[in-house]
Parts: structure tokens; C-alpha cells; sequence
């Protein structure tokens, strides 16, 4: 593939209809937040919806722990999702002579076979442990741009295959507990001192995918402690956590 076929991959965006932003005929990315500031910076996008959706070829990022768990949050979508990445992923953390050599790198998985969707699926290891254990913020935030520089460059020289375009969920915002603002920040910096016109899309998922992500965990909790549907959350049926901050 030439330099120019490479450069147009990575305009390929999120799918045209993302989320429940779509349904409403609105647009289907946020303008700016609860502050009234923008929302997007120049390399890195905010939209509405599930990341799971990106087009095919797509470069999936999230942020992994070194101990070869992805045991919860999107961690646990992808390892139900595309499990041979995910055993890739844990042999990656399992062969390291010690969880920390890895911090601060990001593993690239192109594609398999038996995966659904044919997507990249970028581990930027964040965190040595995960959990109580989880790495202070400022420990994280510094392993994110390295890690996130290391996923640059093998994007940029990746043999056997080109990946497409970037797209990520908030990164370390959840389970890893580190304000999303920050994480945006660093991302920003890498991709705009990479001289290049290379956009980051970031997913925020609708208020409907909270709720069944608050479902499948409560469900996952009470498999694990065995209290079988008295662990359960339902959903009443109103407003999603995420809806209140929806801008159309
Ligand atoms: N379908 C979807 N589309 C788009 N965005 C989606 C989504 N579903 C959820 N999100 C959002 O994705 C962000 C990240 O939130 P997460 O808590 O998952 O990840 P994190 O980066 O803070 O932390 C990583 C550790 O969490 C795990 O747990 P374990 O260590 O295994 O226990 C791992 O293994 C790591 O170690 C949050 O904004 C979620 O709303």
C-alpha cells in the first residue's frame, strides 16, 4: 500500500449513525460540555455511541493493566467480544519476565481470524495493577503517554497489514479512576506534536449502553458472589446517568 492509500485511512470516521444520538435526528456528537466549553480539541473528537461499531480496520484503543486480566469495565466487553485478542493480550502479560516492563507500552493485535468485526485492538498498559492496587493517577497519566507514543509509532510501522483510523473509549476514566480531562490532554499533545492530521475518535456511550453495562456488571457481580437476582439492578426505565449531559 502506498504513503497516500495510508494517509486516506485515516479519515475513516465512526459509523454515520452512532448511538441514540442518531434516533433523534440531532447531531450525533456533543458541542461542548457542562461548562459550555468545547468539547473536542483539534486531533481528538468526542462522539455519542458504542465503540464496538467503528468501521471495519479500525485501530479499537483502551487502557489494560499488566497482569493479563481484562476482567471488567470495556475490558470484559472486549474479552467477550474478540476472544482470541484477548488471549494474544494475556500470553503478551503472562511472557513479560515481570508485569512493570510492560507498563508504559501498547500492545497492537491486528486483527484474527476467528474475531468478529476485523478490528486492531490497541492495550495501552497503564496500570501495573488493577483494582486496589490500581497505579496512583499521575503514575497512570505518565504511562498513557508513553504507551500512547509507543501506539503511534507501531501504527505508523506495522508490517503485514495498514491499521485504519484511531478510535478509543475515555480511557483510564473508569475503572482506572483518572479524570478523562487529563487523559484527553496528553492524547492531544501526542498526536499534535506527531505534525500529522491524524483524529483521535472518542466514544462516550449512550445512556441505553450504561444502563445494560450497569446490567451485565450487577449480573456479572452476583454470578460471582453468588446471589443469584438479588444482586440485580433494573433499570426503571428513565433517564440514563449519561443522558443529563446529552446536547443536541
Ligand atoms: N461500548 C462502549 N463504547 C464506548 N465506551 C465505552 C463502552 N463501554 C464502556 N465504555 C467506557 O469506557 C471507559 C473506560 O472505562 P473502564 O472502567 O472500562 O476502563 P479504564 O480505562 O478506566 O480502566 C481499565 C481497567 O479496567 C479493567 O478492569 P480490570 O483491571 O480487568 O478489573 C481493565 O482490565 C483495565 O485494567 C468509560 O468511560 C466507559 O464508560
Amino acid at each position: 500500500m502506498s504513503g497516500s492509500d495510508y494517509e486516506s485511512e485515516y479519515d475513516e470516521g465512526p459509523p454515520a449513525a452512532v448511538g441514540l444520538a442518531s434516533l433523534l435526528s440531532g447531531p450525533s456528537y456533543p458541542q461542548d460540555d457542562d461548562n459550555g466549553e468545547s468539547v473536542d480539541t483539534e486531533h481528538v473528537k468526542l462522539f455519542y455511541g458504542d465503540i464496538f461499531a467503528a468501521p471495519p480496520n479500525s485501530v479499537l484503543i483502551h487502557a489494560c493493566n499488566c497482569q493479563g486480566s481484562w476482567g471488567a469495565g470495556i475490558a470484559l466487553k472486549f474479552r467477550q467480544t474478540y476472544p482470541a485478542a484477548y488471549s494474544i493480550y494475556r500470553d503478551h502479560c503472562l511472557s513479560s519476565p515481570s508485569p512493570a516492563l510492560i507498563l508504559g507500552t501498547t500492545l497492537l493485535i491486528p486483527p484474527q481470524r476467528t474475531d468478529p468485526c476485523n478490528h486492531w485492538i490497541a492495550c495501552m498498559f497503564t496500570s501495573v495493577h488493577f483494582g486496589r492496587r490500581v497505579d496512583p493517577p499521575e503514575k497512570i497519566l505518565e504511562s498513557t503517554a508513553s504507551a500512547f507514543e509507543h501506539l503511534l509509532s507501531r501504527v505508523k510501522n506495522t508490517p503485514g497489514g495498514v491499521p485504519g483510523a484511531l478510535h478509543a473509549c475515555k480511557i483510564n476514566s473508569g475503572k482506572f479512576g483518572v479524570e478523562w480531562e487529563k487523559s484527553r490532554t496528553i492524547l492531544e499533545d501526542s498526536l499534535a506534536a506527531e505534525g500529522k492530521d491524524r483524529i483521535l475518535f472518542v466514544y462516550e456511550p449512550t445512556c441505553g449502553e450504561i444502563e445494560r453495562e450497569k446490567l451485565e456488571e450487577a449480573a456479572q457481580n452476583s454470578k460471582a458472589t453468588g446471589a443469584g437476582s438479588r444482586g440485580r439492578r433494573k433499570s426503571k426505565g428513565g433517564l440514563g446517568r449519561g443522558q443529563q449531559t446529552l446536547k443536541f
